[in-house]
């Protein structure tokens, strides 16, 4: 019997099962997931497949095979064997969890560049800028000096732009909705292994900050806008046309910037804006506000969606005052199950927003963004 080639994905979540683990499996590979969530690792083992099914009319499903699941808290002999094994490793966990788990995948590398040459290509798959960059430090920092030399020519990391909305899913099943659309963009100059859907380019800047400052940018201000409406979905938030009409315009100040600074064509971009309002549609996804606008402490972090295109705008002499709006909206994610929208909450009640965005978005407290924001927050709050 001929041996599959192997890879392990960390994060069996949405993305890990729904896209990235589905496009290996799907190219020939046997998927290791690693996962702390106890039951979907026992799930992977005992049905070693599942489905993929669209987010349309007609529910098209795939069924992902060659599947199994491993437990980093628990396995961790099992998972530095799968990485000796590997020959990609990829991680879809949230940016916040990667520190987590460098030092198992640095023990597993160690191992590996000790007893063989194999090329092992490693690429987070995470909605942040320079995330597997992110990644090699954390990794980095748990190994010896002669184990890093030893990486060279055998330890490749590359960044990535990933995309595909995957909305949070019925939990008692290993299947995953996903919409139809998918885009996985991976920053190498290197000839590497195919894999179905990826797609490789020498500069991923351009691709990284157009995803984010689009797509997730429009994403955010829907949901925070919708929050605060007591919308519960996405599409649900985008067929009020005033709400619909302010993700238009904040995605022109980021578009505004994203022409100037890569040279993209106007009309071009216009396109994938509409494209992906489009997407924001899609009803069959369900996709919860109170997901999309998940631990606003990161979305609201210098170098993500909402803070970083202000700046830039700003230093452009670009408008910002929509993502100005949408940043104030941001400050008013109370959802009491979300962590992070806790701990902004009671910085607020504790010290104002101004302090939020000093030591949350490094804006200084007398900032014109700041004071931008400030202004915006106040009205949005005495509208609620
Ligand atoms: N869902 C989407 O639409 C989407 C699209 C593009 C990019 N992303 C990005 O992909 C990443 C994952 O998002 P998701 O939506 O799949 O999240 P998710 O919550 O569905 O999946 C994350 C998985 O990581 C696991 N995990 C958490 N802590 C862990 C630890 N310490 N060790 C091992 N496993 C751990 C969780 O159990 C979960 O299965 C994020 O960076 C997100 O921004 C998501
Ligand atoms: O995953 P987050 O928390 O960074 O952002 C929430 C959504 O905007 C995001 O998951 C999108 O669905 C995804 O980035 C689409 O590709």
């Amino acid at each position: 019997m001929m041996m599959l080639k192997q890879t392990v994905h960390f994060g069996a979540g949405n993305i890990g099962r729904g896209f990235i683990g589905a496009l290996f499996s799907e190219s020939g590979y046997h998927v290791t997931f690693v996962d702390i969530a106890e039951q979907v690792i026992n799930k992977l083992n005992e049905e070693q497949q599942y489905n993929v099914k669209l987010a349309t009319a007609q529910e098209e499903t795939t069924t992902i095979k060659n599947v199994s699941g491993l437990n980093n808290m628990t396995q961790e002999n099992e998972v530095i064997e799968a990485i000796r094994q590997a020959t990609y490793l990829t991680t879809a966990i949230g940016p916040n969890i990667l520190p987590r788990i460098a030092p198992l995948i640095a023990k597993g590398i160690a191992k590996r560049v000790q007893e063989s040459d194999d090329k092992l290509y490693v690429i987070a798959c995470e909605n942040q800028i320079g995330a597997t960059d992110i990644l090699k430090n954390h990794i980095m920092g748990n190994l010896d000096e002669d184990t890093k030399k030893a990486l060279e020519g055998k330890v490749y990391f590359f960044n990535s732009a990933v995309d595909r909305i995957v909305p949070i899913q019925d939990q008692s099943s290993l299947d995953v909705l996903v919409e139809p659309y998918y885009e996985w963009v991976v920053e190498t100059t290197e000839e590497i292994p195919q894999v179905t859907g990826m797609k490789i380019v020498e500069d991923l800047a351009p691709f990284i900050e157009r995803k984010l400052f689009t797509v997730n940018t429009g994403h955010a201000v829907i949901a925070y806008l919708g929050y605060l409406q007591g919308k519960s979905t996405i599409d649900e938030t985008l067929a009020d046309e005033e709400i619909a009409g302010q993700v238009r315009e904040t995605l022109k100040e980021t578009g505004a910037y994203l022409v100037k600074e890569y040279g993209l064509d106007q009309d071009e971009h216009l396109a994938y804006i509409n494209k992906n309002i489009e997407r924001f549609k899609n009803s069959y996804l369900n996709d919860g506000v109170e997901r999309v606008g998940r631990s606003p402490i990161r979305k609201l972090g210098p170098e993500d969606r909402l803070v970083r295109p202000a700046t830039q705008a700003q230093k452009a002499g670009l408008s910002y005052t929509n993502l100005a709006q949408a940043i104030a909206a941001a400050l008013l994610f109370d959802h009491p199950e979300d962590e992070e929208a806790v701990k902004i909450q009671q910085m607020i009640q504790e010290n104002g927003p101004a302090f939020v965005l000093k030591n949350i978005s490094s804006l200084a407290e007398d900032s014109e963004i700041t004071k931008e924001v400030v202004r915006q927050y106040e009205a949005l709050k005495a509208r609620k």
